[in-house]
């Protein structure tokens, strides 16, 4: 497999899928640091935004230490060089949330959505690219959908107006030829000028393998998390992608020691817990749940007594879908009555 001379584009997630793993609860103060750190460190774009998007803060997903005005208006102005990107869920985020975001000086937008549910996608993504922003559809949970219903949702996405679309590896299930099948149908379906990328989860330990499959495969863009900052065992680590990638002879611009700092002496420090593949997370991958799931289910194991480990794999086998955090407690009450008749 050769990427040698490939141009690459990372796209830092710590301050948004990082959210997950801290309940949303990141400061301001953080915020800005370790986007001034990714951003002096050569990283083009950052995304910053609650977990689950615009508009994400609620009961259902957990409420956030700020609003997303009061993140992106902090660290937009910041910023010396990289861009910035809100993630939006339609369903969740709404066009005026948008065009607040928009007003704050963000220069992308990624509106994500399940991966065989483009078309909820439509209104948003039309919006965005008429504006003028970096319009990227995001297919969630691209595992659930074999290489040709993910070209006929990416398709969609294209028709839409998004310039890029991604492959989504939300639960950290794919092995590198799923990565391959799946990047390589979509590559030979797109556009030529339409970008392709990957965002990988490492619930199986193949975040690194498959962002560099992916590349091998067609991608362009590619997602990491400083220190892998993400929810489940983390997204593919930002200094791991850039050391990789520069081993192989591709291109990311960012700086390694620069970027390996920011990891050791800023993210490392403010985890709230080791950011690796234990228990839950494992199971993340191996049963294919969603990653931001696992803190729903610990949470849900210490107040219901199910392990956490039998909550994923059911939520597996039943194929739930983001947004259906509440079914998490609700599936604990029912197995915990279960076990006690
Ligand atoms: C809302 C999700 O956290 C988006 C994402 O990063 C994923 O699906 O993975
Ligand atoms: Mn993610």
């Amino acid at each position: 497999m050769t990427i040698e001379g490939r141009k690459i584009t990372l796209h830092e997630m710590s301050l948004r899928d990082g959210m997950h793993a801290k309940r949303h609860q990141i400061s301001i103060d953080q915020m800005i640091a370790i986007a001034s750190a990714a951003d002096e460190a050569g990283m083009p774009w950052i995304e910053v935004t609650h977990g689950d998007g615009l508009g994400g803060a609620s009961v259902n997903y957990g409420f956030a230490a700020h609003t997303d005005v009061a993140y992106l208006s902090a660290v937009v102005p910041k910023m010396k060089s990289a861009k910035v990107s809100a993630l939006l869920l339609p369903g969740i985020g709404t066009v005026d949330m948008l065009k607040e975001a928009i007003d704050c000086g963000i220069s992308g937008v990624r509106v994500a959505t399940h991966c065989t549910e483009a078309d909820c996608a439509e209104q948003h993504i039309t919006y965005a690219a008429k504006t003028g922003l970096d319009t990227v559809g995001f297919l969630m949970m691209s595992h659930r959908a074999g290489p040709d219903k993910l070209v006929e949702q990416a398709l969609l996405m294209e028709s839409y107006g998004a310039n890029c679309v991604y492959c989504t590896d939300s639960a950290g299930h794919m092995l590198p030829d799923d990565v391959t099948a799946r990047i390589s149908a979509i590559r030979a379906a797109l556009k030529p000028e339409t970008e392709l990328g990957f965002h990988g989860h490492h619930n199986l330990g193949m975040g690194i393998a498959n962002s560099v499959a992916a590349v091998a495969a067609g991608a362009n863009r590619i997602d990491g998390a400083i220190a892998g900052l993400g929810a489940g065992a983390g997204n593919a680590a930002t200094e791991l992608l850039v050391a990789v990638f520069e081993r192989m002879g591709a291109v990311t611009g960012v700086d390694l020691f620069k970027i390996m700092d920011v990891a050791e002496d800023l993210v490392v420090p403010m985890m709230d817990r080791p950011i690796r593949v234990d228990r839950g997370s494992l199971v993340l991958g191996y049963a294919g749940v969603y990653s931001s799931f696992l803190l729903f289910a610990e949470r849900a194991e210490k107040r219901y007594g199910v392990p956490a480990r039998d909550l994923l794999l059911e939520l597996g086998r039943r194929g739930m879908v983001g947004g259906q955090e509440d079914m998490i407690e609700d599936l604990a009450l029912t197995m915990s009555r279960a076990a006690s008749s």
